[in-house]
């Protein structure tokens, strides 16, 4: 491949990115992840594929937004890993499943259920989508060091956002519902659209991905308490979080060489 090539989507070459990249899905989030490095700058914006750059620790590291849903999140991936890039932290929002998660309360998933299309398209269901072992405990010890409060957990990827939360209006419902108590009674946490799209193409490629996620609101527990809705307006804590543990894997990294 000719390397001085932009790929289609993200509209970026390799020089561009850095090995290492972070991944939210809104394209308005990579701004302030990027404030967060070091001599940032935007390299691309394509769709919606926003694409920052700078430096952790003197390694130059991305950040690339995904878009909602596993098509967007898969050809962001896919791009990216042509270009070089290796180890990749999904920086989300969630919606909760276990009713005693707090809003606010960041989420680190060890695996995803693959209730999307597009990752059957790559593999067959029985392949599990789950996170590596050395970015989770990364991200991990970045939320104790930071003190925030982190959950290590199952969580659902799905395809329709308003079938998670109207699935009385479709006509699918009692599918939906019956699938939603199934992940309660296996003690999934939350809920969201792209880690499994991400974790399953990351295996087949042989690249790293962890993904952690903001839990925003949780209907669960809103519905158990008869309590009103409450939103977490704040993300700070999860930008912090993802990038102290891709400085942690960095570090990892260069003690291994
Ligand atoms: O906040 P992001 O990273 O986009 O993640 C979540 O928010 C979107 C839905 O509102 C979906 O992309 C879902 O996965
Ligand atoms: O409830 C939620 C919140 C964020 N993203 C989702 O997919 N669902």
């Amino acid at each position: 491949m000719n390397t001085s090539e932009k790929m289609y989507h993200i509209q970026c070459q390799e020089s561009d990115i850095g090995h290492y990249v972070l991944l939210p899905g809104d394209p308005g989030r990579v701004s302030e992840i990027a404030k967060r490095l070091e001599h940032a700058k935007r390299v691309a914006s394509n769709r919606e594929y926003t694409t920052y750059t700078g430096y952790l620790d003197g390694v130059k590291v991305s950040v690339t937004s995904t878009g909602i849903g596993g098509p967007s999140a898969a050809i962001a991936l896919e791009e990216l890993i042509k270009l070089g890039a290796h180890t990749f932290i999904r920086v989300g929002t969630c919606g909760g499943i276990d009713c005693s998660l707090e809003p606010g309360s960041l989420i680190i998933a060890t695996g995803a259920i693959r209730k999307e299309g597009t990752t059957s398209e790559y593999i067959p269901i029985e392949f599990p989508a789950v996170g590596n072992f050395e970015l989770l405990t990364a991200l991990n010890n970045a939320a104790h060091k930071l003190s925030h409060q982190s959950y290590l957990g199952i969580v659902e990827s799905k395809d329709s956002f308003y079938g998670q939360h109207e699935p009385d209006q479709m006509p699918n419902a009692a599918i939906l519902k019956q699938k939603w108590e199934a992940w309660k009674a296996g003690g999934a946490l939350a809920s969201e659209m792209e880690t499994s799209a991400l974790y399953i193409i990351s295996a087949i490629r042989r690249v790293r991905c962890g993904s952690i996620l903001l839990l925003i609101r949780n209907r669960e527990k809103e519905n158990l308490e008869n309590t009103p809705p409450t939103m977490c307006d704040t993300n700070a804590h999860l930008l912090d979080t993802a990038v102290e543990g891709m400085r942690q894997i960095i570090r990892i990294d260069k003690e291994a060489q």
